[in-house]
C-alpha cells in the first residue's frame, strides 16, 4: 500500500457533478473518497453511484445511530452500493453494533460484493472535554474513546473512528487488525474550523492511523490536487 492510499478525501458538497469532477482529479493522488450526510441527503444513491463509477473505493459516512432493527435495515438499504467503509455510532450499544456487522456480512454475500468495513464513531472530533461534560460524560475523552473502542472490537466491528489524539489509547485496547479511521487531520498552518482534536497527517500516520479522512484542507484549497499531493508527499 502506498502512503497516499491511506487518504480518503471528504467530498462534503450537495453537487454530484462537482463531487465527480473532484474525484476524477484526485484519482491516483489519494486512496479513496468519503461521501457523508451532506452529499447523501442531497444526491442520494444515484449520486453515490456516479462518484463510485470514477473507480475509487468509497467510504459511506452516514453514521447510523438508532435501534438495532433500524440500523440493520439501513445497512440492508445501502449494501447494494458496495461501499468500502460504512459508519455507525458506537453509542448505539453492543447489540446494535453486532447486528450491524452481521447484516453487512449477510448482505454483501447476497449482493455478491465485498463486505464493507463497518466502523464505529466514538467521540466526534469536533468535541472536547467541556463538550463531553455538557452532555453528562464525566470521564476524560481518552477514557471514553478507549471504552467505546473496546466495546466496538468486542461487538464485531472492523474498526472505529477517533481523533488522532486517541490513536495510541485505541490501539492499546484493540488488536492490530482493527482499523483506526482518523478525521481531525490538519496540515500545519491549516484552519481547524470546527475540529477540536487535531493533528497533522504525518503525526497521525506515525501514531498508527490506518485511514486519514481529510476534507476542507483539500477541497477548499485554491488547487485541491496540489494540496492533496503535498499531504501525500508528507507521508512518504
Ligand atoms: O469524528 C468525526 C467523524 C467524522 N468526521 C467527518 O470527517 C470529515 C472531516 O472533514 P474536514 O473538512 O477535514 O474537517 C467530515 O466529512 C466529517 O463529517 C469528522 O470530522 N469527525
Amino acid at each position: 500500500m502506498k502512503p497516499s492510499d491511506r487518504i480518503f478525501c471528504a467530498l462534503d458538497t450537495t453537487d454530484t457533478d462537482q463531487a465527480v469532477a473532484l474525484a476524477r482529479e484526485l484519482k491516483g493522488v489519494v486512496g479513496g473518497m468519503k461521501l457523508g450526510l451532506e452529499f447523501y441527503c442531497a444526491c442520494g444513491a444515484e449520486g453515490f453511484k456516479k462518484v463510485s463509477e470514477v473507480g475509487m473505493p468509497i467510504f459511506l459516512d452516514l453514521k447510523f445511530h438508532d435501534i438495532p432493527n433500524t440500523v440493520a435495515g439501513a445497512i440492508r438499504s445501502v449494501a447494494p452500493l458496495a461501499p468500502r467503509i460504512l459508519t455507525i455510532h458506537t453509542q448505539g450499544g453492543p447489540e446494535m453494533m453486532r447486528r450491524a456487522a452481521e447484516t453487512a456480512k449477510e448482505e454483501a454475500a447476497k449482493n455478491g460484493v465485498p463486505t464493507p468495513w463497518v466502523v464505529g464513531v466514538t467521540i466526534l472530533t469536533s468535541l472536547d472535554q467541556s463538550d463531553l461534560q455538557a452532555i453528562g460524560v464525566s470521564d476524560s475523552v481518552g477514557d471514553q474513546v478507549a471504552r467505546l473502542a473496546s466495546l466496538a472490537a468486542h461487538s464485531g466491528l472492523d474498526g472505529m473512528v477517533c481523533s488522532p489524539k486517541e490513536i495510541s489509547l485505541a490501539r492499546a485496547v484493540t488488536n492490530p487488525s482493527f482499523k483506526l479511521i482518523v478525521p481531525g487531520i490538519r496540515p500545519a498552518g491549516s484552519a481547524a474550523g470546527d475540529q477540536k482534536r487535531v493533528m497533522t497527517p504525518q503525526e497521525a500516520v506515525t501514531n498508527g492511523a490506518d485511514v486519514l479522512v481529510i476534507g476542507r484542507p483539500i477541497t477548499e484549497a485554491s488547487d485541491p490536487v496540489a494540496a492533496a499531493r503535498a499531504i501525500a508527499d508528507s507521508l512518504a
